[in-house]
C-alpha cells in the first residue's frame, strides 16, 4: 500500500480528495493527513498565487515526512473585488478558517453589488511533490455568482454563497449539491481529475 500525504487541516479537502481517488477506481493508496504524521513546522501560506501556496505546502510535507504529498490551495476570486478574496480566501475576516465571519464579510461588501455584477469563481491549485523531487501543479477554476444569503447544509467554506452557472446545479448553491455532484463541477473536482494518471501509478494500480 503506497502513501500519500494530503499537507491540509482542513478534512472537508481530505474528504473530497478520497472521494475522488475512491471514484476513480485507485485501490492501494492511503491517503493520511498530517494528524498521521508526526508534527512537523508548517511554512507560512504567503505565496502571492494559489500555485505557490500548493507548492509551498507539498514541498515542506514531502521534505519532512519522505512521503509522497498533495497539497490543495484554493479560494474564491470574486470579479467585483477584483479577484479578491483569492489566496487570502481562509483569512478573509481576520480569522484563518472562521468560515461565518468570512461568509458575512464577503456579503457585506458585495451589499450594493447588483445580481448581473456578482460573478465569481472558486480556483484550485493542486501539488504533488514526489519522494524523487518531481513537482506536478495544476489548475482547477468553477465560474459563478456570489449569492445574497447562505443556502444550503453540504460542503464547507463559501460553498453556501456560491452558485454554480453550470445547467446541472441550476437553482442550487454548492452547498445544496451532493458530494459527487460537487466533484464532477468543482474547482478542487477538476484540479485533482489531472493528477488522477499520476496518483494511479503511485498506486500501481
Ligand atoms: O491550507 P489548508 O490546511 O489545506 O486548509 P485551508 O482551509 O486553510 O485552505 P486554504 O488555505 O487553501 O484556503 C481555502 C479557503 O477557500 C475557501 N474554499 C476553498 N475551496 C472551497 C470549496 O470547495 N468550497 C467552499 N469554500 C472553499 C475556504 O474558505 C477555505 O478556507
Ligand atoms: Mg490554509
Amino acid at each position: 500500500m503506497s502513501k500519500v500525504l494530503l499537507a491540509s487541516r482542513n478534512r472537508k479537502k481530505l474528504a473530497e480528495l478520497q472521494r475522488v481517488v475512491d471514484a476513480a477506481g485507485i485501490t492501494g493508496l492511503e491517503i493520511v493527513g498530517l494528524d498521521a504524521v508526526p508534527e512537523f513546522p508548517e511554512e507560512p501560506e504567503d505565496g502571492a498565487t494559489f500555485e505557490e501556496n500548493a507548492l509551498i505546502k507539498a514541498r515542506s510535507g514531502a521534505r519532512a515526512t519522505g512521503l509522497a504529498c498533495l497539497a490543495d490551495d484554493s479560494g474564491i476570486s470574486v470579479d467585483a473585488l477584483n479577484g479578491m478574496p483569492g489566496v487570502l480566501s481562509a483569512r478573509w475576516s481576520g480569522a484563518h478558517g472562521n468560515d461565518p465571519a468570512n461568509n458575512a464579510l464577503l456579503l457585506a461588501q458585495l451589499s450594493d453589488t447588483p445580481d448581473e455584477r456578482r460573478g465569481a469563481a472558486f480556483v484550485s491549485a493542486c501539488a504533488l511533490v514526489l519522494p524523487d523531487g518531481t513537482e506536478t501543479v495544476v489548475r482547477g477554476e468553477w465560474r459563478g455568482t456570489v449569492l445574497r444569503a447562505e443556502r444550503g447544509p453540504n460542503g464547507f467554506g463559501y460553498d453556501p454563497l456560491f452558485a454554480p452557472d453550470d445547467e446541472l446545479a441550476a437553482g442550487r448553491s454548492s452547498a445544496e449539491l451532493t458530494p459527487a455532484e460537487k466533484d464532477s463541477l468543482s474547482h478542487r473536482g477538476k484540479a485533482l481529475a489531472q493528477l488522477v494518471p499520476a496518483l494511479r501509478e503511485l498506486a500501481g494500480s
